[in-house]
């Protein structure tokens, strides 16, 4: 049973409360009366309107329902379109604008590269995303399918050396691209040295070269004449090449490289939302204990990998001399954002005087920015943001006036922490369809704040499918990459982005690579990503940012960028084509494949979801890849089985011995777990099962298709279970 402190009008959590006046607010300047004054006050002003909006967004899709089901058979998109401008779905656009933020990082603003995203309620991996900035290529080589196992290459338990030098020599290939020599190849090195301050190349065949470009040469590490690495830069990107003649690879290395490290995850998002399971105030707690041991440098995670005892904390900033003798020091870790939950749920952290839970968002804000005072503040051992900025994610935000209400929430939490206007920053998840339609009014309203826009475009499939629930049956699940709103939203996020000004100060990213094991497919794929005009794009583990980097090397995102500015096409017609077929006609087989696969990700995200408090999880879909789920492919599979279902593509019948049958899949999947409850010993008893249910059956009916308020519920369930237990 939670316990509370009654202050002032409000009740908070106890766990939280001596959380925040032991752990956090110390150092901070702030004093605990006024601190928990200014929360009430702050949270109490702001809470009608997000109700309000909340409201709105609901009354905008019943509104959509309506008139899709009076307009079965007679769609006509103009009237759609007019329809949609007179509810205010579709804003008036205002007159141009750029952006005006300050302070922003060279990571955000100059460095482009990859954005790697982790789960804030796993300390170890989060750590392992903080210090994913630098990435051993090798490895990353080494144990992915980017090297086939073919002639004798294959995975074993020991090192295999044929691999190895596969994988050398394909990392090389990646030298020549990135630094290039004159006139040869970094294969044909057989020793490296610094020569007049420049780096030379002794060749194999008695001749010495250099870089094509000498400039990318700016450092080392060891002495001179005997350098450890060698330090260079490409495309406002690092990367290393290390020399030990003793290491077990250096030594079958002519010129003794034993390993090239890469920057890899430039950025990073600490994540509160998506990838996490945080229903009540011990979860918040452990989220914002993470985050706090973040911003103070001070987090660590004792673990056991392969039989050994490793304890994982950040990593130091990484020392070089430049050519001339005079030290300097890049980030040994990657720039922090944090990413708050949306405007939609409530936490029961902390009670209002109505018996009430108070908004989840606004706690966030508060809480995850006071925490990151201590960054300004450089009470930490490291400092994450050197212009003194606090970079916070903002999801699932519908159109301009919830985008306003983040702005104005952000300058009264300024003010109640005693911060400079605009230190937080935002970066807008272009994730919800009124947000693509009208994204440049959502961009105005925070342009001295804004920091980064990007394609959330597994929200934003969920979104495409609750919101024209009516309209008929979507296209299968794997079409929907294909189709024209998903290509007409991408690139009318970028066009967004650069018409306003984003270019060399702000990110243009682009979504998840959500397949982890394949990285082969990520390499041919992904640079796609920045082709499209991005900056940064999102990966899902610290081995696919050092390999998506790789791209950063060959693409010249400023080149692309200047090409695309002031491209004058207009997507809104083409984001408005809806993803439904007129007149289906999918074999049996083709249905039951469709039901299967979206039960099979969903029953498998799920129970770990509501059994174990798991957040993201491997899944393997139908053809056994393993995929990356969170809540927003939870919401796409949940959303699109509920829509068959509504249109009588499939019966609830067959949804029902869908999921039984997929239950066993998942059950057999996880045997290997002691930890893990069988759904199929008894379906009725399995909450897991339950929730997996009503994600379907009551799809419909949820929130613009969200999954959170069924998920919390039900692993709320778990946990009380548990403690009854005890
Ligand atoms: C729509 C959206 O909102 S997308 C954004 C939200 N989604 C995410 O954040 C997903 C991020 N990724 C992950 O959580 C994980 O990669 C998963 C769940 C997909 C796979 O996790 P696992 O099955 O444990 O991965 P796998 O066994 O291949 O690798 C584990 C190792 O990789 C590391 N790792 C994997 N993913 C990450 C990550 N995102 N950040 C840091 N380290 C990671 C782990 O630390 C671990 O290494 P360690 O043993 O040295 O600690
Ligand atoms: O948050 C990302 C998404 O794709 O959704
Ligand atoms: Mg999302």
């Amino acid at each position: 049973m939670e316990k509370f402190v009654t202050l002032n009008n409000y009740q908070v959590s106890q766990e939280l409360y001596e959380f925040v006046n032991q752990d956090v607010l110390p150092g901070t300047g702030l004093k605990s009366d006024q601190f928990w004054k200014d929360f009430e006050y702050t949270i109490r002003s702001f809470v009608p309107e997000n109700e309000q909006l909340l409201t709105q967004r609901k009354k905008l899709q019943e509104q959509i329902d309506t008139w899709h089901k009076a307009s079965k058979g007679s769609f006509n998109i103009n009237q759609y379109k007019t329809f949609l401008e007179d509810i205010g779905y579709i804003e008036s656009q205002t007159e141009d604008f750029t952006i005006n933020t300050k302070n922003i990082d060279e990571e955000m603003a100059l460095q482009a590269g990859p954005q790697l995203v982790v789960p804030l309620t796993n300390a170890r991996y989060a750590l392992n995303a903080a210090n994913a900035r630098w990435g051993s290529l090798y490895d990353a080589l080494y144990g992915t399918n980017i090297i086939s196992e073919e002639d004798g290459a294959d995975i074993q338990n020991q090192y295999n050396p044929v691999r190895g030098d596969k994988v050398i020599a394909t990392a090389k290939d990646y030298l020549d691209r990135a630094v290039p020599l004159k006139d040869a190849s970094h294969k044909d090195v057989d020793a490296y040295t610094i020569v007049n301050g420049q780096l030379s190349a002794a060749l194999s065949n008695g001749e010495t070269t250099g870089l094509n470009d000498p400039s990318q040469f700016i450092g080392f590490q060891g002495d001179a004449d005997n350098a450890t690495a060698f330090l260079l830069k490409n495309n406002h990107l690092h990367l290393e090449i290390q020399i030990d003649y003793d290491d077990p690879i250096g030594k079958t290395d002519k010129a003794g490289v034993k390993d090239i490290l890469v920057e890899s995850a430039i950025t990073t998002i600490i994540d509160c939302e998506d990838s996490v399971t945080a229903v009540d105030a011990e979860d918040k707690v452990q989220v914002y204990r993470n985050w706090l041991g973040l911003m103070k440098g001070d987090l660590s995670e004792t673990f056991t990998k392969d039989g050994k005892t490793v304890t994982r904390t950040l990593n130091p900033d990484r020392t070089y001399q430049d050519p001339h003798g005079s030290h300097f020091s890049l980030s040994g870790r990657s720039l922090m954002l944090i990413r708050n939950v949306g405007h939609l749920m409530t936490t029961d952290a902390v009670i209002d005087e109505n018996g009430k839970e108070i908004p989840e968002g606004l706690l966030d804000g508060i809480m995850t920015s006071l925490i990151a005072k201590h960054d300004l503040l450089q009470n930490g051992t490291y400092q994450n943001s050197s212009e003194g900025s606090i970079y916070i994610v903002k999801p699932k935000m519908h159109g301009s006036k919830e985008v306003a209400f983040t702005n104005e929430f952000f300058s009264k939490v300024e003010d109640m922490l005693d911060l400079d206007r605009h230190t937080l920053k935002v970066g807008v998840m272009d994730e919800e369809r009124r947000t693509s339609l009208n994204l440049e009014n959502c961009i105005r309203e925070v342009k001295d704040r804004v920091v980064f826009i990007n394609t959330g475009f597994l929200d934003r499939t969920g979104d495409e499918i609750h919101t024209s629930m009516e309209a008929g049956p979507m296209i299968r699940k794997k079409d929907m990459k294909s189709s024209q709103w998903l290509d007409s939203y991408e690139k009318s996020n970028v066009k967004a982005g650069l018409d306003s000004g984003f270019q060399n100060r702000a990110q243009i990213g682009k979504g998840m690579w959500a397949m982890p094991d394949l990285m082969k497919e990520m390499m041919e794929q992904k640079i796609g990503h920045l082709k499209a005009g991005a900056n940064t794009a999102w990966v899902p583990s610290p081995t696919a940012a050092t390999l998506h980097a790789l791209h950063y090397h060959q693409v010249d995102i400023g080149g692309v960028q200047e090409q695309l500015k002031g491209e004058t096409d207009h997507y809104v017609d083409k984001m408005l084509q809806i993803p439904i077929v007129e007149n289906p006609a999918w074999s049996n087989e083709d249905i039951q494949q469709e039901l299967d696969n979206n039960a099979q990700g969903i029953l498998g995200y799920v129970v770990r979801w509501v059994e174990q408090g798991v957040g993201s999880s491997k899944v393997p879909d139908i053809n056994d890849v393993a995929l990356m789920e969170d809540r927003a492919t939870l919401r796409i599979s949940s959303q699109h089985m509920a829509n068959w279902l509504h249109h009588g593509i499939c019966s609830k019948d067959q949804v029902e011995e869908t999921l039984k049958r997929m239950a066993k899949v998942v059950d057999k999947q996880n045997e290997g777990d002691p930890n893990y409850r069988a759904m199929s010993d008894n379906y009725d008893q399995s909450v897991a099962f339950q929730a997996a249910r009503d994600l379907v059956f009551k799809g419909a009916e949820q929130p613009n298709g969200y999954t959170e308020p069924i998920l919390h519920r039900r692993r709320q369930e778990v946990k009380s279970l548990i403690a009854t237990k005890k």
